[in-house]
C-alpha cells in the first residue's frame, strides 16, 4: 500500500479530472434541478386542477404543457450532457493510464506487475463508467424526491388501479429499452477485449516499445484511441437508447395523469387528496427505487477509483522527454558506444538491506563489432544490457554515443539506435520496417518472407496483411519470428540476450557461425549474451562478467576457433 492515496488527495485528483468538465457538469446539474422543479410544478398545476374539480383547459392546459416539456427537456439535456461528461471522462481516464504506462521507468514497470494491472485498467474504470451513468439519473431524482415530498405529508389514499398500469407501461417501456441497450453493451465489450489486448501489448512489450518510437506512437495513436473512441461511441448510443425510453415513460406517466383528470370530472370525489396522492405516489417510487438502486454501485465505485489513483500514483513520474508522437530518431552510431564508469543498483527486495549492483564499470563497443558479454547466471549481464540501451538510467556515471555524453533529453533518441530480442521478449504480430534485402528496399512482406526463408521457418509462418500470420509456435520457433523483426528494422546495433537458448544445435551452429558474422559483416555493432562458450571464438570480443563487474575483456584469435569448432559441431 505504499502508493495508497489519501482520501484528500483523491479528492484533488478527482477534481482534476473533472475540472475540464465543469460547464458540462454545470449544465446537467441545473438542467437536472430544472425538470426535478418542474416536475414538481407539473403535480402543483394539476394537483390546483383537482381540486378545482373542473378539468384542465385554456391556459393552465398551456402551461401544463409548457411544464411537461420544460420536465422532459430538462431530464434529456441533463443526461445527454451528464453522458457526454461521463464518456469522455472515463476516455480520457483510460488515455492518461495507457499514456503513464507507455512513459512509466521500466524499473517502476517491472515492480509492478501485470496481473494487478488489468484489472484496474478493465473492470474498475467500467466500474466508473457505469456509476457516472447512474449518477445522471439520480440528480434529477433527488431534486424530484425532495420536491414531492412536501406534497405526502398532506394526502392518505392512492388510486392504486391507475398506478399499476402506469408502472407496468413504464416497465414494458424500460424493458424493450434494456434489449435494445444490452445489445449496444455487448457490441461495446467486443471493443473492449480488443482494448484488453491492446493493453497487454502495452505492458508485456514495454520494454520494445521503448525501443521502438514508431511502434510506440501507432500503438497509441492508430490502436488504443481507436479502439477507445469506438467504445465510447458505441456506449454513448446505448446509453442514449435507455435515456429516451426514461423519456417516453415519463410522458406515459403525464398522460396517464391527464387521463386522471378527465376522470375525476365525472366522479365525485375529494380531488385534492386522492388524485394528489396518486401524483406523489407515481413520481415518488421512481426516483426512490433508482435512488435505492445505485447506492450498492457508488460503494463500489469508490473502490474501482481508489484503485485507479492507486496505479496512477504509482506512475506518476514518467521518464522525461519521452515522446508518444515524434516517429523519426536524429541520432546515429558512427564510431562507438562507451559506458564510463558507470553504476546502477535494485531496490532491495523485501528484507534485504541491498538489492544487485551493476559495476561501477567501463566498456566501450565500436561500430561494426561482435561482442559476446558472458558469466554466470545472475553475474549482470542482462542487467548491463539493459543499462547500455537506455533502460537503466546509470545511478551514476555516463553513456557517451560517439564521445557526447547521452542526456534525459536525447536518451530516446539513442534508444532508437537499437534493435533487441531479450530473453523475455515480446513478439509483435505485425510487420513495421519496409525492409532492405541484399541493400534494395522491398515490400515488407517480400522482405519477411525471404528472412523467413533464412531463419528455417517459412514452412510454418508466412505474412498476410502485414503481420505474422501466426504465433501459436514453440519458444525457440518464436525467436526466429522475433529475429526477422530484428533484420527488418535494420537498426546499427543489435542485442541478443541468450537468443540461442532455445535453438536447436544445427539452428544454433548456423546463427553462431553465420548469422552473427554476416551482421557484423554488413556493418552492425552485435552485442550477445551467451552461456554457449563453444561459440565464444566467433566474437571478436569476449566480456567476462562477475558480482556485477566486468573481470575479463579480451580479443578473442583465429587461433582459437579450431579445436573449440571441432568440439561445436561434434555436439550439433
Ligand atoms: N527487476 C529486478 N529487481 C531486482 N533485482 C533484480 C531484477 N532483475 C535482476 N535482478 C538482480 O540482478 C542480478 C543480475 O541479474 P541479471 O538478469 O542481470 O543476470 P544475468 O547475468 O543476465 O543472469 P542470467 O545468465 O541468469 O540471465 C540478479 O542476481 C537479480 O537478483
Amino acid at each position: 500500500m505504499a502508493y495508497s492515496m489519501s482520501e484528500r488527495n483523491q479528492a484533488r485528483e478527482l477534481l482534476q479530472l473533472l475540472r475540464p468538465f465543469f460547464p458540462w457538469i454545470l449544465l446537467s446539474a441545473i438542467t437536472g434541478v430544472g425538470a426535478g422543479a418542474a416536475t414538481v410544478a407539473l403535480l402543483g398545476v394539476v394537483n390546483q386542477v383537482l381540486a378545482g374539480g373542473s378539468g384542465m383547459a385554456g391556459d393552465v392546459l398551456l402551461s401544463f404543457v409548457a411544464l411537461c416539456l420544460v420536465a422532459l427537456l430538462g431530464r434529456a439535456v441533463s443526461h445527454v450532457s451528464t453522458n457526454w461528461v461521463g464518456q469522455r471522462l472515463v476516455a480520457e481516464v483510460r488515455k492518461s493510464l495507457a499514456r503513464k504506462i507507455l512513459s512509466a521507468p521500466i524499473d517502476a514497470l517491472e515492480r509492478y506487475r501485470t496481473h494487478r494491472l488489468m484489472p484496474v485498467l478493465s473492470q474498475d474504470v467500467d466500474m466508473i463508467s457505469d456509476v457516472i451513468f447512474a449518477l445522471a439519473t439520480t440528480l434529477v431524482s433527488v431534486a424530484t424526491v425532495l420536491g414531492c415530498l412536501g406534497y405526502l405529508a398532506y394526502l392518505s389514499l392512492p388510486l392504486f388501479g391507475f398506478l399499476i398500469v402506469a408502472l407496468v407501461g413504464g416497465t414494458v417501456a424500460q424493458l424493450f429499452a434494456q434489449a435494445r441497450g444490452v445489445s449496444g453493451f455487448w457490441k461495446a465489450r467486443d471493443h473492449e477485449e480488443q482494448l484488453h489486448k491492446t493493453y497487454r501489448d502495452i505492458s508485456a512489450g514495454a520494454k520494445e516499445l521503448r525501443m521502438h518510437r514508431e511502434r510506440r506512437s501507432r500503438m497509441y495513436n492508430g490502436q488504443i484511441e481507436r479502439i477507445i473512441g469506438a467504445i465510447r461511441d458505441v456506449n454513448s448510443k446505448a446509453i442514449n437508447t435507455y435515456v429516451l425510453a426514461t423519456a417516453f415513460g415519463s410522458a406515459l406517466y403525464f398522460l396517464l395523469i391527464a387521463w386522471i383528470l378527465g376522470w375525476a370530472a365525472f366522479q365525485s370525489t375529494e380531488p385534492a387528496v386522492l388524485s394528489g396522492f396518486v401524483l406523489v405516489l407515481l413520481f415518488l417510487k421512481g426516483p426512490m427505487d433508482q435512488i435505492l438502486g445505485v447506492l450498492p454501485e457508488v460503494g463500489r465505485a469508490k473502490v474501482a477509483f481508489q484503485r485507479i489513483a492507486d496505479l496512477s500514483a504509482h506512475f506518476a513520474n514518467p521518464e522525461p522527454h519521452l515522446h508518444l508522437d515524434r516517429p523519426e530518431s536524429r541520432v546515429a552510431l558512427e564510431q562507438s558506444i562507451e559506458l564510463r564508469n558507470v553504476q546502477y543498483a535494485f531496490q532491495a527486495p523485501d528484507g534485504a538491506t541491498e538489492g544487485f549492483v551493476l559495476g561501477p564499470l567501463s566498456l566501450r563497443l565500436d561500430s561494426g563489432e561482435l561482442v559476446f558479454v558472458v558469466g554466470d547466471n545472475g553475474s549482470g549481464k542482462t542487467t548491463l544490457i539493459k543499462v547500455l540501451l537506455g533502460l537503466y538510467p546509470p545511478k551514476a556515471g555516463e553513456i557517451l554515443l560517439d564521445g557526447e555524453p547521452v542526456t534525459v533529453e536525447t536518451r530516446d533518441d539513442y534508444r532508437q539506435l537499437f534493435t533487441t530480442v531479450f530473453a523475455d521478449f515480446y513478439l509483435f504480430e505485425d510487420l513495421l520496417a519496409g525492409g532492405k534485402v541484399d541493400g534494395r528496399e522491398q515490400g515488407v512482406t517480400q522482405a519477411a518472407l525471404k528472412y523467413l526463408e533464412r531463419l528455417e521457418i517459412a514452412h510454418k509462418v508466412s505474412v498476410k496483411e502485414g503481420a505474422f500470420n501466426t504465433l501459436d509456435l514453440s519458444t525457440g520457433q518464436r525467436k526466429r519470428l522475433a529475429l526477422v523483426h530484428a533484420y527488418l528494422e535494420g537498426r546499427q546495433v543489435l542485442v541478443f540476450d541468450e537468443w540461442a537458448a532455445d535453438q536447436d544445435p544445427t539452428f544454433r551452429h548456423l546463427f553462431y557461425t553465420e548469422l552473427l558474422p554476416e551482421l557484423r559483416d554488413r556493418g552492425h555493432l552485435v552485442v550477445v549474451i551467451s552461456h554457449d562458450d563453444r561459440y565464444f571464438h566467433v566474437a571478436d570480443r569476449v566480456v567476462r562478467m562477475a558480482n556485477g563487474r566486468i573481470v575479463e575483456d579480451r580479443k578473442t584469435g583465429a587461433d582459437e576457433a579450431g579445436p573449440v569448432l571441432a568440439a561445436g559441431l561434434a555436439g550439433a
